[in-house]
């Protein structure tokens, strides 16, 4: 399905960047079959051009009419004005995909064509090591054989999950911002072993390795995360200790907090750009 398909990455920053590295390296879009551009940064499309050997070109310089898919990556601000330069460039047959955050298959429909194909995903970084959780939805108008080529490319950088829109906020706040959770716990773990002499590098190795660890087990045993915590709790040891705390300095709630917060802003983007209802 993504066979001989030509991919326009809009906005070179990390995400694109992550999406990039994960289709190369999975070897199902090579790089000559990617181009991207960005505002006004050169620098960056070269760097990116030396990294990927992927095509870079200044906006104005995009051959539209060779491009099959179009991925949208800039940030949400920028929507708009991205949309009203795509609008009359565009046939319907092209694919135009949003990575961004808050914007709705709705926004993208009405903002491009009478009957442009569109469809919204969720990645996160973790594409640049074929390990993203990703979603998908699609517009009315979206042929399946390109949910399928744009599901295949996907595949590349992880798993994918083929999601109704109205779950999309909360996937975003669960698995889009989700990487940068982890990362906030495994900087404080690294932090309190680097408090108590253990060599960064060390710690950073364990603590990397524990979370892997956690992870695997949960994808791997099929056992729910409330099982394998109570298999690693010991009656009056260290780990209910460590829960105790945990439990007394509200970490549950924090986390639950965390993500409330990412899926309200996710809906407020979408409000903000005049695309859907903010109600909760
Ligand atoms: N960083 C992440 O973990 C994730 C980001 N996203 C979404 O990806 C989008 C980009 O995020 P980042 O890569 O982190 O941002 P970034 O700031 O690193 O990159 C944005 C890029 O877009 C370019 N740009 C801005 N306006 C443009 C326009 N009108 N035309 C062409 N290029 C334009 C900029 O020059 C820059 O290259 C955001 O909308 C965000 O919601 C989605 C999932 C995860
Ligand atoms: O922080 C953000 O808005 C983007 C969307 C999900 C992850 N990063």
């Amino acid at each position: 399905m993504l066979k001989g398909k030509t991919v326009a990455f809009i906005g070179a920053g990390s995400m694109a960047e992550a999406m990039i590295a994960g289709a190369i390296q999975a070897e199902k879009l090579p790089s000559n079959q990617i181009i991207v551009t960005n505002n006004s940064n050169n620098d960056r499309l070269q760097e990116l051009a030396n990294k990927y050997e992927v095509r870079t070109l200044q906006k104005e310089l995009l051959p539209y009419k060779e491009i099959d898919l179009f991925i949208l990556a800039m940030k949400p601000k920028g929507a708009r004005e991205a949309f009203r330069s795509l609008k009359d460039k565009l046939n319907l047959n092209q694919v135009v995909i949003s990575v961004l955050a808050g914007i709705t298959t709705t926004f993208m429909e009405d903002h491009l064509q009478e009957g442009q194909q569109v469809i919204r995903v969720m990645p996160n970084t973790s594409s640049m090591v074929q390990q993203s959780a990703t979603a998908l939805t699609s517009g009315q108008h979206t042929k399946p054989e390109n949910i399928e080529a744009v599901k295949e490319l996907l595949q590349c950088l992880g798993k994918v999950f083929v999601i109704e829109e109205e779950q999309m906020d909360l996937f975003t706040g669960i698995a889009g911002s989700g990487p940068a959770y982890f990362y906030y716990l495994m900087e404080h773990m690294e932090s309190v072993g680097l408090q108590y002499g253990m060599p960064k590098e060390l710690i950073r190795e364990i603590v990397s390795q524990t979370v892997y660890g956690a992870a695997k087990m949960v994808m791997e045993k099929g056992t729910s995360p409330t099982i394998l915590k109570e298999n690693v709790t010991s009656p009056n040891g260290t780990t209910a200790s460590g829960l105790k705390a945990l439990a007394d300095y509200n970490g549950g709630e924090a986390i639950s907090q965390a993500i409330k917060h990412a899926a309200s802003r996710s809906k407020q983007i979408s409000a903000e750009l005049g695309g859907a209802k903010l109600n909760s």
